[in-house]
């Protein structure tokens, strides 16, 4: 018998682009509620207690709600995009090149947190340097982004698209987040494993999908010797044999006159940089992936087949 998945919020951003990507699929069956019912609890709690594998696209509220809902069921297996459950040490973390035995983790566990889209960038960057221990576990981190407006999900599409929104926003490129506090931060420390949260500034650019985070350091404020070199080579060991996160090799990241922020929308890969010059003080990292693809739903769907194969 197949695998049954149900999408539940199949009808928002990050389900529909996990929808289209099970499109061509015969190896799973998706259930599925129409658009119109998509907030009929008894339906969904049918729907989701009928599933293998239910993936959560819903604000963090609906989220936990979903997860109760299926809380005597224990042959119902759970990815939760949302941020609800991500620092929680019950849920596994949807993050597959995080750690060499992350993608067993994730086979193994009933529930997965799927990690955000920038959170995606910045731990992709930090994690390795930690466990290499060239980054010290008390540096003053800061991270700075920039994401595609389908990050803030149909509302915030709908602001950006249509002009005669009453709270259209015109702008080309907007900070968010200035009171510094964004949902994102937890989750950046605790699996950047950092003992200071690190101060994140998010921004929005006036194209639908596409990311850029970046991470820039002190080299005298590292641990052993830190350079340009020693810092790639441990991202690149580190994500040595995986094809879907790419350490993009130093001669071709110092050859590059920008990076642009949609190169890899509608893909579901992330290339992480190293820039910065021989000698000099500073390095900046660099990390380039699509908000809905690596950061979201393609992240989701990769856990999804972990867990199915696991
Ligand atoms: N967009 C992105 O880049 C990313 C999003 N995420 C996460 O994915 C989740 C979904 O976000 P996104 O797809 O962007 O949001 P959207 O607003 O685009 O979609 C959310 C969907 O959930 C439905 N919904 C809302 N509340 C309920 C409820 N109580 N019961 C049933 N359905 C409900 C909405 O219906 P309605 O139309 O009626 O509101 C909508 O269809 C969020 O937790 C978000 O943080 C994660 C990573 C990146
Ligand atoms: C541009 C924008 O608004 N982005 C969203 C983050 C994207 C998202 O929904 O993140 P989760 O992975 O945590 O669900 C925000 O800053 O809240």
């Amino acid at each position: 018998m197949k695998p049954k998945i149900f999408i539940d919020g199949e009808h928002g951003t990050t389900g529909l682009q996990i929808r289209t990507r099970m499109a061509g699929r015969s190896d799973v069956e998706l259930l599925s509620i129409p658009e119109a019912e998509r907030r009929n609890a008894t339906m969904r709690e049918d729907m989701l207690n009928s599933a293998d594998v239910a993936i959560l696209c819903l604000p963090d509220d609906a989220a936990k709600e979903a997860v109760a809902m299926v809380s005597g069921n224990n042959s119902v297996r759970i990815i939760d995009t949302s941020t609800a459950h991500r620092v929680d040490p019950n849920w596994a973390y949807g993050f597959a090149e995080m750690d060499r035995d992350q993608p067993k983790k994730i086979a193994d566990a009933r529930c997965v947190a799927n990690p955000g889209c920038y959170p995606t960038g910045a731990i992709g960057l930090l994690r390795p340097l930690r466990l290499a221990g060239i980054l010290p576990e008390d540096y003053p981190v800061t991270v700075n982004a920039v994401s595609g407006y389908t990050g803030g999900g149909k509302q915030m599409i709908a602001q950006m698209e249509d002009a005669g929104h009453p709270e259209h926003i015109a702008s080309p490129h907007f900070l968010y987040g200035l009171p510094l506090k964004h949902k994102h931060v937890p989750e950046m420390q605790v699996h950047g494993m950092l003992s200071r949260a690190p101060l994140f500034s998010p921004s929005v650019g006036k194209f639908a999908q596409g990311m850029i985070v970046q991470v820039p350091l002190y080299l005298a404020d590292l641990n052993d010797h830190a350079s340009l070199g020693s810092i790639h080579e441990a991202l690149a060991d580190h994500y040595a044999g995986q094809d879907i996160v790419e350490v993009v090799d130093l001669k071709e990241s110092a050859a590059l006159p920008r990076v642009n922020a949609v190169e890899l929308a509608d893909t579901d890969r992330m290339k992480l940089y190293v820039f910065g010059t021989a000698g000099a003080p500073h390095v900046n990292l660099v990390a380039l992936l699509d908000n809905l693809g690596k950061g979201a739903s393609g992240a989701a769907v990769q856990n999804m087949d972990l867990m199915l194969k696991g």
